[in-house]
């Protein structure tokens, strides 16, 4: 007889409702078909074992048909050590061919797939935790049945849907449509199958945010589907079977294998490799630790495992497909934090999680979804109840926790992290490793590079890298101190045996590996350097029995399900609407500007003091000349234009030079997403010109108490207004010129340290303090406030002020004064043309620097 559907979904744990579900009903995914209709359970006898895993110790304990009672208290069948095991925990109890466990009122519970569960029927492999979120400590209970299958093998069974040649559409998404694909990562309305007018099935994207793909290649149009065709949609897979849809659900289910990956990189035309032939195997949900000395190529070994600096040689597969080559398709399940934090700094947590959500997630994502989410994450990396504190006030664990929430927002299915533990203290390195270990369970593949070796037995594998780039281990960590031959149990002391040279009197050589040496000695016999020990170890794991159990044997298996066979590269990037990524990331600018009150009011009074400080110095006069004593009229005007010009430049330019550097790895995170250029520099531009417009109406509005401006000079508008434009625009230049500088710099120091090889140019060239001549006439046009002081002589007309008396009361000439002085310059013709060409300058200035801005941008996405 057919064993009954399970009354509880084995993945979340929610009720089924109906004894014949096939979806559940909460989590949406397929669930095992009983073994009367599947092929996937076959039911034989078979011996069970419960392997038992706690800190320091590990042991098999058979399961025959008693029930066992697990706990702390010494009268249990199964007694556990650990102090946060319950002295009542858990009891195993006998169920056909298999067992179920259930809890019997613990304290911490016991955790599958993350999630704390009450009750669970066992399937072979199921791994059960035990945890103590106080200090990451944890036991494992890993289920080992024979008779039964493993959870994967189940999910393999895809659920089907039936196409109907009378249906003229069928809908695929997020809500309410035909085929419903529950994640975050998928649109509310994000495919559309329709009848072919010819016959056969089209298939359209509609606008979705993270794209459809058939075969690897994004859907641009219409696509009519062959038998076979492969569509994948975020996560999952729909194959197409003319009479069916078969939809196969890849979360939790993600499995990488990497095939001699080798990487080499060229300095000074010195070539140096860097990934030396690499191969591995992580099957889904495992938890792996990339760990090894500093330089020896473990961010180069996670970032080709994750396709964000892909290999020079070899390939990667994720379930079978080339990873490289389908990269745009796997794109939205990667989650990757890289060290540096990914979030700004002066929000708090919730708004910072709300705009990283507005900006990942699918554009119908609702408000109420988003809190959802955002809710979900919070939990899963234990920070809700720092939800509303500003990110600078977290201590760097929980920042990091808070960047993790912010990968997690998309529900990734591959989860790399780069080194999450630095600078954490013992105690919240191996509460952050629970809470990874905690991630993986729940249905991700994790990887993480970390130089932190205390707490790897967390991790399911451990590969350990030496020398240049190479693989000396991958597999368990307990059997890593066995390989190396560490008898003290602490796996640093593995780091001291695999650096160095291996000459034949080496301690590790003589010990260890005398037989790699000798034959790497008959394998060079005219080699001038002796080998690495790095060489030699990787030598001794490529013959080892782990290397035959856990990369040969792993990687000659097929993956299950459909594959994807692209002939073509695909790296198209995620279609996103220009407008809202824009309206996005300005009004998180804004938020951020005014989050930073501190520095919003340095900005916001440099107008203002500037502006007293030239009322002090500044005459009334300067500009009209109506009380002119002498003939040093002009040059009183050209010194307050000159202020004017240089000031705003300034402003441009110091608003705006550490904007961009100081978020890049905010920016390189987004961008690896799905950020465009194009709206992340008008949403500075945007921001910034705000708070050049007040500045430039604060500095002329101060001005203007003291000194006039002539009544009847402007030559398209009233002075007043020219002269605001100009001072605009000449910030604006300054602006965009900061942005410049700020793309250009590795920090925001060198940044502010560039600053003035900017603006000390716009003094010597303003024409002012030197007359331009010669070659520093076309270096004056490389200035902006050669052009601003063209634009304010010529709106302000100050060759008129040559037509002012030419000597004093007396009628005398002033001393130091010469006729000459009051040439007509060409450079303040009062001519429409003339200003309009100075203001296209300026315009033309800052729409060049915005180009170079968003080439220095595009030229940092090759540097990961
Ligand atoms: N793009 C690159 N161009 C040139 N050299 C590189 C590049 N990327 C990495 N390297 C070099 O390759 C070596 C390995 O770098 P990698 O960052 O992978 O090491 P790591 O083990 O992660 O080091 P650490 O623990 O110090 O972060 C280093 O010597 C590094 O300088």
């Amino acid at each position: 007889m057919a064993p009954a559907q399970p009354s509880v979904c084995p993945f979340c744990q929610a009720p089924l409702g109906r004894s014949d579900a096939r979806f559940c009903p909460a989590c949406g995914r397929s669930l095992p078909v009983p073994a009367a209709t599947g092929p996937s359970t076959i039911i034989t006898t078979g011996s069970a074992t419960l392997h038992i895993s706690e800190p320091g110790v590990e042991r098999d304990v058979v399961l025959g048909v008693q029930p066992l009672t697990i706990g702390r208290a010494p009268d249990n069948d199964i007694v556990l050590q650990s102090r946060f095991v319950s002295g009542r925990h858990a009891r195993i109890e006998p169920n056909g061919q298999g067992h179920r466990i259930v809890d019997v009122g613990s304290r911490n519970g016991l955790l599958f797939a993350g999630q704390r569960i009450t009750m669970r029927e066992l399937a072979d492999g199921d791994v059960l935790r035990i945890g103590d979120p106080a200090t990451g400590n944890f036991v494992s209970l890993t289920y080992h049945n024979t008779a039964l299958t493993t959870t994967a093998a189940l999910r393999e069974v895809p659920s089907r849907f039936p196409l109907d040649p009378n249906d003229p559409e069928i809908t695929i998404g997020r809500i309410g449509c035909d085929i419903i694909l529950d994640n975050p990562q998928v649109s509310r309305f994000h495919a559309r199958l329709d009848r072919a007018p010819g016959g056969g099935v089209l298939l359209r994207d509609m606008g979705s945010t993270n794209g459809t793909f058939v075969n690897g290649q994004r859907v641009t149009a219409p696509v009519v589907l062959k038998p076979g065709d492969v569509i994948q949609i975020g996560a999952f897979k729909l194959v197409y079977n003319v009479t069916s849809l078969d939809r196969y659900d890849q979360r939790g289910a993600l499995r990488i294998d990497a095939r001699n990956l080798s990487r080499v990189v060229s300095r000074n035309g010195v070539q140096r490799v860097i990934l030396h032939d690499v191969s591995l195997s992580i099957a889904p949900r495992e938890f792996v630790a990339i760990v090894g000395g500093s330089g020896t190529g473990k961010s180069t070994l996670m970032k080709a495992l994750c396709g964000y600096a892909p290999a020079d040689q070899g390939e990667v597969l994720v379930n079978g497909d080339d990873f490289y080559r389908n990269f745009a398709a796997y794109r939205s399940v990667l989650g990757y934090v890289p060290q540096d934090d990914i979030l700004h700094r002066t929000l708090v947590v919730q708004r910072a999680l709300e705009y990283a959500a507005r900006l990942r997630l699918p554009a119908d994502t609702t408000d109420q979804e988003i809190v959802a989410r955002i809710e979900r994450v919070l939990d899963d990396v234990e920070m809700s109840a720092h939800r509303d504190k500003s990110i600078e006030a977290l201590s760097g664990g929980q920042r990091k926790r808070v960047s993790i929430g912010a990968e997690l927002l998309a529900d990734p299915s591959l989860f790399f992290l780069d080194e999450p533990t630095s600078g954490l203290d013992p105690g919240l390195e191996k509460k952050m490793m629970y809470t990874l270990r905690r991630l993986a369970d729940s249905g991700r593949t994790v990887v993480l590079v970390t130089h932190a070796t205390a707490n790897i037995t967390q991790c399911d594998h451990v590969i350990f890298m030496a020398g240049n780039g190479r693989m000396v281990f991958f597999g368990p960590p307990a059997a890593a101190l066995n390989f190396f031959q560490i008898t003290s149990g602490d796996f640093a002391d593995i780091y001291t045996k695999i650096e160095g040279v291996a000459t034949a009197d080496h301690p590790v050589v003589r010990q260890d590996l005398r037989a790699e040496y000798e034959a790497w000695q008959a394998a060079h016999p005219q080699a001038a350097s002796p080998p690495s020990l790095a060489e030699l170890w990787e030598m001794r794991y490529r013959q080892s029995a782990l290397y035959r159990q856990y990369v040969a044997e792993r990687l000659a298996a097929t993956p299950a399900g459909p594959h994807v066979e692209s002939g073509q590269t695909s790296q198209t990037t995620q279609r996103i609407s220009a407008w809202r990524q824009f309206g996005l990331l300005t009004r998180r600018y804004l938020d951020l500007m005014l989050q930073d009150r501190r520095n919003l009011l340095i900005l916001l009074l440099q107008a203002p003091i500037i502006a007293l400080l030239l009322l002090l110095v500044a005459r009334s006069d300067a500009l009209t000349g109506v009380q002119a004593q002498d003939l040093i009229q002009r040059g009183e005007a050209k010194k307050v234009l000159f202020m004017l010009a240089t000031v705003s430049v300034w402003f441009g330019i110091i608003n705006a030079a550490r904007e961009i550097t100081k978020e890049q790895a905010v920016y390189r995170r987004e961008r690896l997403v799905n950020l465009q250029i194009g709206p992340y520099l008008f949403s500075k531009v945007t921001v910034l010109s705000l708070l050049i417009l007040v500045q430039t109406i604060v500095l002329l509005g101060m001005l203007l108490f003291k000194v006039a401006l002539p009544g009847e000079t402007g030559i398209l508008l009233p002075p007043l207004i020219e002269t605001f434009l100009t001072l605009f625009l000449s910030s604006g230049a300054g602006m965009a010129l900061g942005l410049a500088i700020s793309a250009a710099s590795a920090t925001p120091d060198r940044a502010i340290s560039l600053v003035p090889f900017a603006l000390i140019p716009q003094i010597l060239f303003a024409g002012l303090i030197f007359a331009i001549e010669g070659l520093a006439t076309p270096l004056s046009w490389l200035t902006i406030s050669r052009w601003s002081m063209d634009a304010l002589g010529a709106s302000l007309d100050l060759n008129r002020l040559c037509d002012l008396p030419n000597t004093d009361d007396q009628g005398s000439i002033p001393a130091g004064c010469t006729p000459g002085f009051l040439e007509i310059e060409a450079a303040f013709t009062h001519d429409p043309l003339h200003l309009i060409g100075r203001w296209a300058a300026l315009l033309g200035y800052a729409g060049i620097c915005l180009l170079i801005t968003a080439w220095l941008l595009r030229r940092r996405d090759r540097v990961i």
